[in-house]
C-alpha cells in the first residue's frame, strides 16, 4: 500500500485553505472528512501558506535519450521534471535515432515508465528523420503502446506546405495534433539571434520576427482549410500573438504555447555574448515580452511549455556562433510564471493551473492529469510555497545540464512536494530517490 498523506490547511488553486487526504492514488477526501478518514498512519504535511495545484504537464521537453545521454537521460530529465512540479511531460522527437517509428517512441515511453518520476508521453516526428521530405509512420506511432497524440519536427520547421497539409489531415483520424516549430528556413539561414537593433550592433546574423509569423499565418490557414487541430510551439513575437488572436476569432482550431524564458528575457542579454542566452526562437524585444504576457493573460496563448533543452558544457561553453541553441527550464518554469504573471497581478493561481496543467493535458490528450483538485480525482498534484525565494544554482538542479539562463537570479516560489498517483516524487523540495520506480 502506498503512503497516505494528509495535507493540512492547503489552498487548492490559491483558494480557501482546507485539509486534503491522498490515499490509494486519488484525492480521497477534503475538509473535515479528510482528517476524520486519515487515521493514525497518514503522513501529515503542514500546508499552511502553501498552494495546491494539479501536477504540471509539459507539452515540450527535450529528454535527449536516445542519442545524447551526455546532456540528459529520460531518468535525469524526468527527475528534474518532478522537482519542478511536473507529473507528465511530452518528450520531443529530435532524438538520435529520431522518434519517428513505433519502436523508438515505445522505447522512450518504457524508459519513462521504468524511471517512475512522471508520465512520459513521447512526441512523434512529423517527417522521417525530421528531414521534411516524407511523412513518418504517424498512424503506427498513434496506435503503439506510447499512444502518440502530439506530432512535431521541433528543432526544425515542417516548411513544405503540402507535407504540412497532409500531416494535419492525417492526424485527424486519431485525434492528434501537429505542433509546429514555426521558422521559415530561408529567412533564418545562419541566424544567431533576434533581428533588430542589438543584432545590428553586435554584427550577428538576425532571425527576423517575420520568419516565425509567416509560417504561423500559413499554418492557421491550412488548419482552417482542412479542419484540423494545430498547435504552435514557443511563440515569441507580438505579431504572432496578433495572428493567433485573429485565427481564434475566426474559430480556427489552433492553440499556442509560450516558454518561460520568452516571458521575461530579452535580446539585450546577447550583448555579453554568453551562449546561455542563445535559444531558438531567439529572445526578442521588451515589446514582444509585453505582448506575450498580455496574450497569455487574455487566453490568446493557451499554455506555458518549457522547451527544456539541455546541452553539454562542450556544446554551450564556446563562442556564440558555435554554441547550440537551447536552455533548461523544467526546474524554473513555475517560478518564472509566478514572477511574471501572478506576482504582477495578471493571473491567479487558478489561471496557472490552466496554463501549466489542464490546458496542456487537454492539448496532448493526457488523461488523468490536469484534473480538478476534487474528491475522486487522481492524486497528480504539486504543493507550492509562493512566499519562498531562492537563487538559481544549476549545479544544485536535478537536470544533467547546467545551461539555465536564470543562473544566479533570485526567483520566487518553491516546489515543496509533487505527487504522482498519490506517491510522493518530491518531498521537502527534494526528489524522493528511494521511492522512485516503486509504484507505477
Ligand atoms: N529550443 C532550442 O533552442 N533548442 C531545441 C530545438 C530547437 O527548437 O531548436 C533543442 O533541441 O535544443
Amino acid at each position: 500500500m502506498t503512503t497516505r498523506y494528509l495535507l493540512t490547511d492547503v489552498a487548492p488553486l490559491g483558494g480557501t485553505p482546507v485539509d486534503v487526504l491522498l490515499a490509494d492514488g486519488v484525492i480521497a477526501a477534503t475538509g473535515p472528512d479528510a482528517r476524520a478518514q486519515a487515521g493514525d498512519d497518514a503522513t501529515v504535511i503542514d500546508g499552511a501558506g502553501l498552494v495546491l495545484l494539479p501536477g504540471l504537464v509539459d507539452l515540450h521537453t527535450h529528454l535527449r535519450e536516445p542519442g545524447r545521454e551526455d546532456a540528459e537521460t529520460v531518468r535525469t530529465g524526468t527527475r528534474a521534471a518532478a522537482a519542478g512540479g511536473f507529473t507528465a511531460v511530452h518528450a520531443m522527437a529530435n532524438t538520435t535515432p529520431t522518434q519517428d517509428t513505433a519502436g523508438v517512441v515505445e522505447q522512450v515511453w518504457r524508459l519513462g515508465r521504468d524511471a517512475g518520476w512522471v508520465d512520459v508521453r513521447p512526441v512523434g516526428a512529423v517527417t522521417v528523420g525530421l528531414e521534411g521530405e516524407r511523412l513518418a509512420e504517424l498512424g503506427a506511432m498513434a496506435q503503439s503502446e506510447a499512444a502518440v497524440r502530439v506530432f512535431s519536427d521541433d528543432g526544425k520547421c515542417v516548411h513544405d506546405p503540402v507535407l504540412m497539409r497532409r500531416a494535419l489531415e492525417y492526424v485527424k483520424a486519431f485525434d492528434g495534433v501537429v505542433a509546429q516549430h514555426a521558422q521559415e528556413p530561408r529567412l533564418t539561414e545562419g541566424a544567431q539571434m533576434h533581428e533588430g537593433v542589438v543584432s545590428a550592433e553586435l554584427g550577428l546574423t538576425g532571425w527576423p520576427a517575420v520568419a516565425e509569423e509567416a509560417v504561423i499565418a500559413r499554418d492557421v490557414l491550412l488548419a482552417e482549410h482542412v479542419g484540423s487541430r494545430l498547435h504552435v510551439c514557443h511563440l515569441s513575437t507580438a505579431g504572432s500573438v496578433e495572428i493567433i488572436r485573429w485565427a481564434k476569432s475566426r474559430g480556427i482550431d489552433v492553440t499556442a504555447e509560450v516558454t518561460p524564458h520568452h516571458l521575461v528575457l530579452t535580446d539585450d542579454l546577447a550583448r555579453g555574448y554568453d551562449p546561455l542566452f542563445k535559444v531558438n526562437p531567439p529572445l526578442r524585444t521588451a515589446a514582444d515580452v509585453e505582448a506575450v504576457r498580455a496574450g497569455l493573460a487574455d487566453g490568446t496563448i493557451d499554455i506555458v511549455a518549457t522547451d527544456h533543452a539541455p546541452h553539454t558544457r562542450e556544446d554551450k561553453d564556446c563562442e556564440w556562433a558555435a554554441a547550440a541553441f537551447g536552455m533548461t527550464g523544467l526546474e524554473t518554469a513555475l517560478s518564472v510564471v509566478q514572477e511574471t504573471m501572478v506576482d504582477t497581478g495578471r493571473m491567479t493561481w487558478a489561471d496557472v493551473a490552466r496554463v501549466l496543467s489542464s490546458a496542456p493535458a487537454r492539448i496532448g490528450r493526457v488523461d488523468d492529469h490536469g484534473r480538478p483538485v476534487a474528491v475522486g480525482e487522481p492524486a497528480n498534484l504539486v504543493l507550492v510555497d509562493p512566499a519562498a525565494r531562492r537563487v538559481v544554482d544549476p549545479r544544485e538542479q536535478a537536470t544533467k545540464s547546467v545551461n539555465s539562463p536564470f543562473r544566479g537570479r533570485e526567483l520566487p516560489g518553491r516546489v515543496v512536494a509533487t505527487f504522482l498517483r498519490g506517491r510522493a516524487t518530491v518531498l521537502d523540495g527534494v526528489p524522493c530517490d528511494d521511492d522512485a520506480a516503486v509504484s507505477r
